[in-house]
């Protein structure tokens, strides 16, 4: 349906880009998703997750039940565990090096951002890398520059799957991407780059920007600023990828794209909600059953944390 979709359509001047639909997207993992889990399950084994949210930031309520509802709905088990704000770095190191040893624990995610006494970097190195859902630990992080991905994080792998669904050509494009984030632009780079893009990454220091994304096929924007990329900014029939999440100042959720404009000017645009937020979860979900088919195929019933 989505490939039929792309197929009869070229962009043209004064055309409305098409919709890349995230939500619709993800239905359709979810749904692959259901028949694997149960799969695993005739094998005696259920994926489970944990979720682990330090603090009580709005945002990351929001996106943490999310998680947890399409979770249920596939069939993956999953564990909420809420640690008050106060939290010290070692009890969260002690709870991680437990979920490590525990065999019936396939992934484990620990959402960003964290209260300022605790150290993101020292929490995403004790994580098993074999359990790291996210793919924020450096070894995965390694082995993704290397072109040899382990775990991939979910919001450029939801990214790539768009490309992938509606077969937009990587090779040879040139791919622009306004942040550099851990989470978001640095891993999306290296995505892009063992899918033979040539990737531009733009960051706050970066001069003359809107002068690079105006020469993007592919443009990606994580930078968490509304409106910031308006159709002045965007080449004719490019592919934009809306990543941002902002509440303006009527509460709704909106991206860093001004998307009404830039749909008159690019040929394929992500739409916040409904784009890249879906997607991210459904690849969160993708790994952890990834993670629990590994166990299988390793002759046990569950990962060791090695
Ligand atoms: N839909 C989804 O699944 C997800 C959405 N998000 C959303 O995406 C957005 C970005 O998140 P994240 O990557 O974590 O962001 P961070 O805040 O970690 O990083 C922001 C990046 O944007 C750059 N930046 C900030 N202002 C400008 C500017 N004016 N011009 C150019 N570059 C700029 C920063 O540059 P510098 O490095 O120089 O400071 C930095 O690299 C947020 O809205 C977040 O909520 C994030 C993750 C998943
Ligand atoms: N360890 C860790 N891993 C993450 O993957 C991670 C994180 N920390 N911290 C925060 C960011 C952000 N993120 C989102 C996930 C889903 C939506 C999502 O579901 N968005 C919906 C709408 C949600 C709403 O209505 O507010 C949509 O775009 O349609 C958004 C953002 C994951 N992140
Ligand atoms: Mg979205």
């Amino acid at each position: 349906m989505l490939k039929w979709l792309h197929s009869k359509k070229s962009w043209r001047w004064g055309e409305m880009a098409v919709k890349l639909d995230g939500k619709k997207l993800a239905t359709k993992v979810k749904q692959d998703l259901e028949q694997k889990v149960s799969n695993l399950k005739q094998k005696g084994i259920t994926p489970k997750l944990v979720v682990i949210l330090v603090g009580s930031d709005e945002a990351s309520q929001v996106y943490v039940r999310n998680k947890h509802r399409v979770a249920q709905q596939i069939g993956i088990e999953t564990q909420d565990i809420r640690l008050p704000e106060n939290t010290a770095e070692i009890e969260l190191l002690q709870l991680i090096s437990k979920l490590n040893a525990d065999d019936t624990v396939h992934g484990i995610l620990v959402q960003l951002p964290l209260p300022k006494q605790i150290d993101a970097e020292q929490i995403t190195d004790a994580i098993a890398p074999a359990k790291d859902v996210d793919g924020f630990h450096p070894q995965n992080v390694g082995h993704l520059f290397m072109n040899d991905p382990r775990s991939l994080p979910c919001t450029p792998a939801g990214i790539l799957r768009f490309f992938q669904e509606y077969h937009l050509p990587l090779a040879g494009k040139h791919a622009v991407i306004v942040g550099r984030s851990n989470i978001v632009g640095r891993p999306m780079a290296a995505l892009l780059l063992n899918h033979d893009a040539t990737v531009t990454i733009t960051h706050s220091k970066t001069k003359n920007l809107r002068q690079l994304t105006r020469q993007a096929d592919i443009l990606i924007v994580a930078i968490g600023k509304a409106d910031f990329i308006t159709g002045a900014d965007v080449k004719p029939g490019a592919v934009v990828i809306d990543v941002g999440m902002n509440r303006n100042a009527a509460g709704k959720l909106v991206g860093d794209v001004a998307q009404s404009s830039v749909d008159q000017v690019a040929g394929f645009l992500t739409p916040v909600p409904g784009g890249v937020g879906p997607m991210t979860i459904a690849m969160l979900m993708e790994q952890t059953v990834k993670f629990a088919e590994r166990s299988v195929n390793c002759g046990r019933k569950n990962v060791s944390n090695s």
